[in-house]
């Protein structure tokens, strides 16, 4: 039986009758970067609020490392670090107070584990300078350094690369996948940006409106995303062995409904046409497809940027 680190049953949350979070059904295996995409108030703070405990589902339950149960969540909830909404961070303190700070009220006795941390998220040598006078991405990477106190093996952050610059986006790319790399801890990510997110994780969850629309890796996004003519013809086997005998290529994919998307001869589909046509194949589309990650998403979600 495959392991989980975490496993959403239906999860449901209502605000007065509305819904924050809908049938949510998912799972997330040990040791990847899972991103969680979805437009503002589209439910993610929600969904990591109910896994850190911070807030009940209405109806549903979750299970973290195999455990369900208010009372056993609570004893597995110790091997999880959250960041959620905004670093818990105060300001006039240092990057190593803060760290001494959460160390205490955590109840963790090694002072060790700050330098550990502070060269880990690459603040070792912001010496006396306050957190308020850190940047974004400083003060970001501070946060996941208190996430990371109590040595977690799962660790869930929310939006933490919203508003960076891109050098801020590849400084905690790079530490998210040194986490999950040489500390085999999984992690949940939330953005409401997907071609930010794209790469920093291996796996993608897509909400909207309280829904889970899409679950994903990425050679599933990549291969979504990746431009080619998609044709649907009458013979469809005859099909492939014109390309593969004339076009002399195999870089094409037959799919379910027997459509074929074919990768090459983007830059030259008259080819393609006139071959097709002159072995008397009969073509009902002929189109190129494929979208950017941004386009993507949005037909996801059904195409309503605003709603
Ligand atoms: N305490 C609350 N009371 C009432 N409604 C709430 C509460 N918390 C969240 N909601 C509503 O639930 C929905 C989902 O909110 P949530 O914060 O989970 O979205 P989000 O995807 O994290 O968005 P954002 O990116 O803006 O943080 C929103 O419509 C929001 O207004």
């Amino acid at each position: 039986m495959k392991e989980y680190v975490l496993k959403t049953n239906s999860l449901t949350k209502s605000y007065h009758g509305t819904f924050a979070l809908r049938d949510v059904s998912l799972v997330m295996e040990p040791g990847k970067i899972y991103g969680l995409i979805g437009q503002n108030g589209a439910g993610k703070t929600t969904l990591m609020r109910i896994v850190a405990g911070l807030s009940f589902p209405t109806d549903g339950n979750i299970e973290l490392f195999g455990q369900s149960g208010e009372k056993a969540l609570q004893a597995e909830r110790k091997r999880l670090g959250c960041m959620i909404e905004y670093p818990s961070i105060t300001p006039n303190m240092t990057a190593r107070e803060n760290l001494t700070l959460h160390r205490i009220m955590r109840g963790i006795p090694s002072e060790t584990i700050e330098n550990e941390l502070l060269a880990l998220v690459g603040l070792s040598e912001t010496g006396k300078k306050k957190a308020k006078n850190f940047s974004l991405g400083m003060k970001q990477r501070l946060g996941i350094a208190i996430a990371l106190l109590g040595d977690p093996e799962l660790v869930i952050l929310d939006e933490p690369i919203n508003g960076l610059d891109p050098l801020g986006v590849v400084e905690i790319r790079n530490l998210l996948i040194k986490l999950c790399e040489e500390r085999q801890i999984t992690i949940l990510i939330s953005s409401h940006n997907l071609p930010e997110l794209y790469q920093v994780a291996s796996d993608y969850f897509i909400i909207h409106q309280g829904m889970l629309k899409q679950s994903l890796t990425l050679a599933e996004l990549e291969e979504n995303c990746k431009h080619h003519i998609l044709i649907s013809c009458d013979q469809p086997e005859k099909l492939v062995s014109v390309m593969e005998l004339q076009l002399k290529t195999l870089n094409y994919k037959v799919m379910p409904d027997k459509s074929v998307k074919l990768y090459d001869y983007l830059d030259n589909k008259e080819l393609v046409a006139k071959v097709i046509s002159e072995n008397g194949i009969f073509v009902t589309n002929f189109s190129v497809e494929g979208d950017t990650l941004e386009d993507y998403f949005i037909s996801v979600i059904g195409g309503d940027r605003n709603a």
